[in-house]
């Protein structure tokens, strides 16, 4: 690890001779593997980035020139070349390293980021930045073939390709897998220029970089000669961009003259590099799925999955099976998320009602959106964070049409080491304010079972959330029973205390319950509400506790406040949850029970909130 060792800034790595970038490229791939065996984390991507970071940092003067990177999942090789090396060992941990860029992480770091397709727009608003501010550094987004096929990057080149007076070069980083194998006809586009006269082309390409007018010269002068039509211009070349490529991603003896020569351009540039995803570990090249994102493990053995707890993902899974077989209108669309959805063996046992849309969570709403117009029965399987993506399609395009979408909302509330940007914290705030929509939160996995069947059985919207990881451990039934809409469910009956509970906060609040001697409810439902019984609780106990695991801003707690405010009644309510900031990586656990969402930290809240004393007073009414 000689060379590894005495690059703490890439700018000692500018000081390296250029032959000795291979065997760089090689330390840097051990540590790499070493560190995330160790840790955890997003391994295949990073592996098929080592030398293309390499190769960014050696020809651009980072962080003069700004290096935007898309997702962010494969910037570990970054973090280890801008001086992050010494605390890899803290990827992901409880204030430890970040698994995704992030601004007050290192100012190597441009843009925060772990959502999809956001590089280009962000690279093209820096390299605007600079010509207004008259400085003359270059920008460089790099995006992978999956993050490539979201809208917001073709609204992105869109935009960028007519910008002429900008230096901006995205870089396609083409591995030809998303999570799971690429979808639509841009992958398929993106195989075919691999192909043909673009891969001739591509053995030359780092001597001959050429400004687009030139090579668009060259291409019809080739044409005429050989008394042909001139080939197709490629689509990044219509878009307005000098397109260059495709080359080897992992040959620096390519990478690094090609960018050199790209760097002394002007203009909207596109370098399509090829990479593989988990290249230099066999077991990640055979299995780039398995090794996307990892546990820890021992390299020389490789990943052993072990059975462990059934997952609220695996409910949705078998449950979305049981549901296809019993009723053939079940369509099942993923935006990109097969594996981390639970989505299979429906893909595989249904793979004609089975849609992967690509990374493309605004067009999978509106999609199951059109589905429902026919009397189909769409189930959007949607990470919490990544609906947020698709706001305005939930409000236009489903709820203010009344129509029969059914929404798996997973990873609601606290995902753990994929930090703030992952977590599925406001849903809740931001869908329960819309009409039509019946919203769910799963306490168990039996009840998400059945609240799935309810939702899907539900003539208009509805939504399930439920959390990452497994629940509580009850009997799953096997049967397709719905509950009645909009009624809660009391666990526990005590005096004083009523503590209403959303989800996965039933059971400690059962737990914290039975050391208080409060009543504890399992809500059920966000939207509607249980009205009655919340007005009767409020009649019967002195004092009011709402528990939920998402903001309390615009949550479950404040639609309790809401609804004992129409009815006229105060009680001294105490609302736990998220807190109004972002919360950051660590265990999942570990960061609920620092928030006091566990339940002894239910319990001190409570007791501090309203004294030690049992709160013995019945109130007759509001
Ligand atoms: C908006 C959004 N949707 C989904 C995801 C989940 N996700 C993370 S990485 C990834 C695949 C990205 O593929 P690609 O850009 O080709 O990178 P690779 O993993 O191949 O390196 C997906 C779907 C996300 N991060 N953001
Ligand atoms: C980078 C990204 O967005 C995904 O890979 C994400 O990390 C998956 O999270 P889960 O592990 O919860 O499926
Ligand atoms: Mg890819």
């Amino acid at each position: 690890m000689k060379l590894l060792e005495a690059i703490n800034d890439p700018a000692q790595l500018r000081q390296l001779a250029p032959e000795q970038l291979v065997p760089l490229a090689h330390e840097l791939r051990q540590f790499l593997l070493d560190s995330v065996s160790r840790t955890g984390g997003h391994l295949s991507s990073n592996l098929g980035t080592v030398e293309l970071t390499i190769a960014l940092h050696y020809v651009f003067d980072t962080p003069r020139d700004r290096l935007v990177w898309d997702v962010g999942h494969q910037t570990y090789p970054h973090k280890i070349l801008t001086g992050r090396r010494a605390r890899m060992h803290t990827l992901r941990q409880a204030n430890g390293l970040s698994g995704f860029p992030r601004r007050d992480e290192s100012r190597y770091d441009t843009f925060g980021t772990a959502h999809s397709s956001t590089s280009v727009s962000a690279a093209l608003g820096m390299a605007r930045a600079a010509r207004l501010k008259g400085e003359n550094h270059k920008t460089v987004a790099v995006i992978g073939d999956g993050a490539m096929s979201a809208g917001m990057a073709f609204e992105a080149l869109n935009n960028a390709g007519v910008a002429h007076d900008l230096d901006l070069l995205v870089v396609l980083n083409d591995n030809d897998m998303s999570i799971s194998p690429p979808v639509g006809a841009l992958n398929r586009y993106l195989a075919r220029l691999m192909s043909g006269r673009f891969h001739a082309a591509a053995r030359n390409v780092g001597r001959t970089v050429l400004p687009a007018p030139v090579v668009e010269l060259a291409r019809r002068l080739e044409g005429h000669a050989k008394g042909m039509v001139a080939p197709p211009a490629t689509l990044f070349e219509e878009f307005g961009f000098n397109y260059i490529g495709p080359i080897d991603g992992h040959d620096l003896d390519a990478l690094v003259p090609t960018l050199q020569n790209i760097r002394a351009l002007h203009g909207p540039q596109f370098l399509h590099v090829v990479t593989r995803k988990g290249c230099g570990y066999e077991l990640a090249e055979a299995d780039p799925i398995l090794y996307h994102g990892t546990g820890k493990f021992n390299p020389s053995v490789g990943i052993v999955p072990a059975p462990g707890r059934t997952t609220y993902t695996e409910v949705f899974g078998d449950w979305l099976c049981d549901m296809a077989a019993a009723d053939r209108r079940l369509v099942g669309i993923t935006p990109a998320m097969r594996e981390g959805s639970g989505m299979v063996r429906f893909a595989q046992q249904f793979p004609e009602r089975y849609a992967d849309v690509g990374i493309a969570e605004q067009h999978a709403v509106t999609f199951g959106a059109g589905l429902a117009t026919e009397g189909m029965k769409p189930v959007v399987a949607i990470y919490s964070t990544f609906l947020q993506r698709a706001y305005d399609q939930l409000v236009h395009d489903v709820a203010l049409q009344n129509l029969d979408v059914t929404f798996a909302l997973d990873r609601a509330g606290l995902v753990g080491p994929d930090g703030a940007t992952h977590a599925g914290n406001y849903d809740v705030a931001y869908m329960r304010c819309l009409p039509n929509l019946v919203l769910m939160a799963a306490s168990d996995e039996n009840e998400c079972r059945r609240m799935l069947t309810t939702a899907f059985h539900y003539p208009g919207p509805a939504a399930v959330r439920y959390p990452r990881g497994a629940g509580p451990g009850v009997a799953i039934g096997h049967e397709l029973s719905s509950i009645e809409i909009g009624t809660a469910e009391v666990r526990r009956r005590g005096e004083g205390i009523a503590i209403l509970a959303f989800g996965s906060m039933v059971a400690p609040s059962v737990a914290a319950g039975a050391e208080l001697g409060a009543t504890v409810v399992n809500m059920r439902f966000v939207k509607p509400l249980d009205v009655a019984l919340v007005t009767r609780l409020a009649r019967e106990h002195a004092r009011l506790v709402t528990v939920e695991e998402g903001s309390v801003m615009g949550g479950a707690g404040a639609a309790v406040a809401e609804a004992l405010a129409a009815a006229g009644l105060t009680r001294p309510l105490l609302m736990l949850g998220l807190p109004d900031r972002f919360i950051q990586h660590g265990e999942r656990a570990a960061l609920l029970a620092d928030l006091g969402l566990d339940a002894g930290g239910i319990v001190a809240s409570i007791r501090q909130r309203f004294g030690t004393q049992e709160p013995r007073l019945a109130v007759s009414n509001g």
